[in-house]
């Protein structure tokens, strides 16, 4: 697939972007001072924070909105609705041509693709929703009767999620609860009826990835081959939680190496399947 130039370019083509023309003399000298080690390294992750926290704040403050409602309208405007890969193939195309977003993406999408259809779960959980991408990918694979529990903080990121799969028609396949993973782990036997979950999907705030999996454990939220799959495992990181499935004994492992969302900065996916 080809794309054009980007609105705002992918974060790894930032120090290119912002050296050569961007800023202002000034700027440029505090740009640099807050990004320039990890540009220089292998991972993105201050460029990431200076596309987030800096750019969008920008954008959002000139075109009255935010990145995540600009995604929600250009679905809305081009994808159609009711078809689930439309939807993921329109948030792809604006992410590569427009502006780019934290959503698993197409390159690492389809190896989670991969691992759901080998799995076939019956009872799905992710923690991050963020705008429904990887929620519309994984419920549109599901058999009948299967369901994704989707755990996201954000209400604002949660009612574009929830828009966003309602618009690929997969409100029934997908329950979303709002609030931290900590606090909702504990309540998902009692209060949302769950027994055990065959495959989860981490992709929230990188240091919860190990608590938030230890809890799933205590909770008896897992059984013996559940198969739990991470992202951003190199960028931005989650050494602990790699050295703990990795050296527990509790799981088997296997690293999936592909690159950062819609870029082509190393990253992987890392599958752990629960030994009971
Ligand atoms: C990388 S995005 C998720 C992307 C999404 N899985 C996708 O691929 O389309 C991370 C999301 O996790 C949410 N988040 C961060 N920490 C969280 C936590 N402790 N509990 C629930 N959600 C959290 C953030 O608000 C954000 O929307």
């Amino acid at each position: 697939m080809t794309h054009r130039r980007p609105l705002w370019p992918s974060p790894d083509k930032y120090s290119w972007h912002l050296d050569r023309a961007t800023l202002p003399a000034q700027s440029r000298g505090w740009h640099h001072r807050l990004c320039a080690p990890p540009f220089h390294g292998g991972c993105l992750y201050s460029s990431i924070l200076w596309h987030e926290l800096v750019l969008e704040r920008i954008a959002d403050f000139f075109m009255d909105n935010t990145k995540e409602q600009r995604i929600l309208n250009y679905v809305l405007q081009n994808a159609v609705k009711g078809d689930p890969q439309s939807v993921v193939d329109t948030i792809d195309k604006y992410c590569y041509e427009k502006e780019w977003a934290m959503n698993v993406g197409d390159e690492k999408g389809s190896i989670l693709d991969k691992i759901v259809l080998d799995t076939n779960p019956s009872m799905c959980l992710e923690m991050g929703a963020y705008c429904g991408y990887s929620a519309v990918r994984i419920a549109q694979l599901l058999k009948p009767g299967a369901r994704l529990l989707s755990i996201e903080k954000n209400p604002a990121n949660l009612a574009i999620a929830k828009q966003v799969v309602e618009f690929a028609g997969l409100q029934d396949k997908v329950q979303f609860v709002e609030g931290p993973s900590n606090e909702v782990i504990p309540q998902l036997k009692k209060k949302y009826e769950v027994d055990t979950f065959d495959f989860v999907f981490l992709d929230h705030i990188k240091d919860a990835y190990t608590p938030d999996t230890k809890l799933l454990e205590t909770c008896g939220l897992l059984r013996k081959g559940s198969v739990l799959v991470a992202d951003n495992v190199i960028c931005p990181g989650a050494p602990e939680f790699l050295q703990y499935v990795r050296t527990s004994g509790r799981y088997d492992c296997t690293n999936y190496p592909s690159h950062v969302e819609y870029s082509k900065n190393k990253d992987a996916l890392e599958k752990a399947v629960f030994r009971g």
